[in-house]
Formats: structure tokens, C-alpha cells, sequence
């Protein structure tokens, strides 16, 4: 039995980046997808997009839907201010197995909590488990046919209080046609479109940015 992707790209982090060094642990993805294994992380381009929506907004509380390897994971919590914390959810335990080792190395562990499960069952936990009130940074990168219900439970559950802000990966490739369309066409909402590309690659793609009305 042969290694996973999401393997390799872990002994990658391990060969080429210093252990507390998120930075170097961000390059070592993006150079080992670049020029070994295309994979499904932000990616750099995107990713410095998610920065400075992430420096903008300096939340308190930050959720993330869709660890996968945990290179977004690492990208937000390096931003962090102290005393903050990222919530990120993975629902494959294969996957969060290799990001609790993604984030570990970056030295982060102490701002993410990685919680194992699909975000329709721990999003309405999300209270009780962590004494969160409520959100002020969301990072969608999921499952696409799963961003509008889950930003309507976070809704249904006061996750999102004024002034939140959703932050929606791969809008055009893959594409999230019925979020796009809910959350454009919402009074509840204040949205932009970030034109950018797909990871690694000159294919069109973008980040929406959505801000809570309450
Ligand atoms: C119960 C399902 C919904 N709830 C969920 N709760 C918790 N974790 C969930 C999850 N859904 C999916 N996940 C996890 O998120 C990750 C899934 C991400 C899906 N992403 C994509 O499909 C994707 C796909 C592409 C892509 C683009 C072009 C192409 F040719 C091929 C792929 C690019 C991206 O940037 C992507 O994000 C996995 O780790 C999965 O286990
Ligand atoms: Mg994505």
C-alpha cells in the first residue's frame, strides 16, 4: 500500500521546512504542488488574497471549513493576533491527521483547534464545545454544494453577528453557483468578487467576499 497525496505533501513540509517557521511551511506546499503534486490548497496567489482579508478583518474568532492538509489552516492562524483562536473542520480523519502534523510543524497547534466531523453536526455544537458567540471570520473551502447551507446554519445558529466576514474559495472553479446566487442577491449581505486563478495554475477562479449585516 502505497502513500497518499496528503502524505507526501506532509514529508515535503517535513524535508523542506523549519519546524516553527509557518512561512517556510507555506512555501514548502506551494513549491511541492507547483512542481510535484498539483493539490487542492488555496495556493499562493489566492492565499495572499485570504491574508489581507484575514489582516483587515484580525479576528478573535475565526472558523474554517474544509482542513484538508491545512495549508489555509496555516495561512490564518499565522496572522492571528494573541489570545485568538481558529476553529477548522475536517470531516476525513486520513486528512486531519496530516494537517493536526501541517500545523504542529508551523508551531501553530496553540491557535487551531482541529475538530474531526462534518460541519452540519458541529456547527450548531460550536457554542457548547467552545464558548463561541459568534464568528467574525469565516473561510469556506469545503465541499461547494455545502457552502450555502452551512452559511445559512451559521445564520440560523447566531454565528455571525454584524460586521462578519465570509470568505468563499473557488467560486468560479470549481464553482458555487447557488451560494454566489443567495448571497449576492441578500440584503443581509455586502458582497465582492476577488478575481484570482485556480492554485498552481492560469485558470480563471476567485475569492467572494461577504459581509454579515445582521
Ligand atoms: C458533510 C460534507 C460537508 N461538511 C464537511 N465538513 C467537514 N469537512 C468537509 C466537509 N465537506 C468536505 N470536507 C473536507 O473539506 C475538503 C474538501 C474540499 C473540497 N474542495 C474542492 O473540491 C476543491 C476542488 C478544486 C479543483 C479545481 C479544479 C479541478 F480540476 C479539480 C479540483 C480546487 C479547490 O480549491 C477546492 O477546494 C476535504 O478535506 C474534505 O474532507
Ligand atoms: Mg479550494
Amino acid at each position: 500500500t502505497g502513500s497518499t497525496r496528503p502524505q507526501r505533501l506532509l514529508r515535503a513540509v517535513q524535508k523542506n521546512a523549519t519546524q516553527g517557521d509557518p512561512q517556510s511551511v507555506i512555501n514548502a506546499i506551494d513549491h511541492f504542488c507547483r512542481h510535484k503534486e498539483w493539490a487542492m490548497n488555496v495556493g499562493d496567489e489566492k492565499g495572499s488574497i485570504l491574508d489581507s482579508v484575514v489582516s483587515e478583518v484580525n479576528p478573535s474568532t475565526a472558523l474554517e471549513l474544509g482542513t484538508y492538509c491545512g495549508y489555509s489552516t496555516v495561512r490564518i492562524a499565522r496572522l492571528l493576533p494573541p489570545g485568538s483562536q481558529l476553529i477548522t473542520l475536517e470531516f476525513n480523519p486520513a486528512y486531519a491527521a496530516v494537517a493536526k502534523q501541517v500545523i504542529g510543524w508551523a508551531g501553530l497547534q496553540d491557535k487551531v483547534q482541529l475538530v474531526e466531523g462534518p460541519s452540519g453536526d458541529l456547527i450548531p455544537q460550536m457554542k457548547d464545545l467552545f464558548g463561541v458567540q459568534s464568528f467574525d471570520f469565516v473561510f469556506l473551502d469545503h465541499w461547494k454544494d455545502r457552502y450555502l447551507p452551512d452559511a445559512k446554519l451559521l445564520e440560523e445558529c447566531s454565528l455571525l453577528r454584524k460586521g462578519s466576514v465570509l470568505l468563499a474559495d473557488n467560486v468560479i472553479c470549481p464553482g458555487t453557483p447557488e451560494y454566489l446566487e443567495y448571497i449576492r442577491n441578500s440584503p443581509r449581505y455586502e458582497s465582492r468578487y476577488f478575481k484570482s486563478h485556480l492554485e498552481y495554475t492560469k485558470v480563471e477562479d476567485g475569492l467572494e467576499k461577504s459581509v454579515f449585516l445582521g
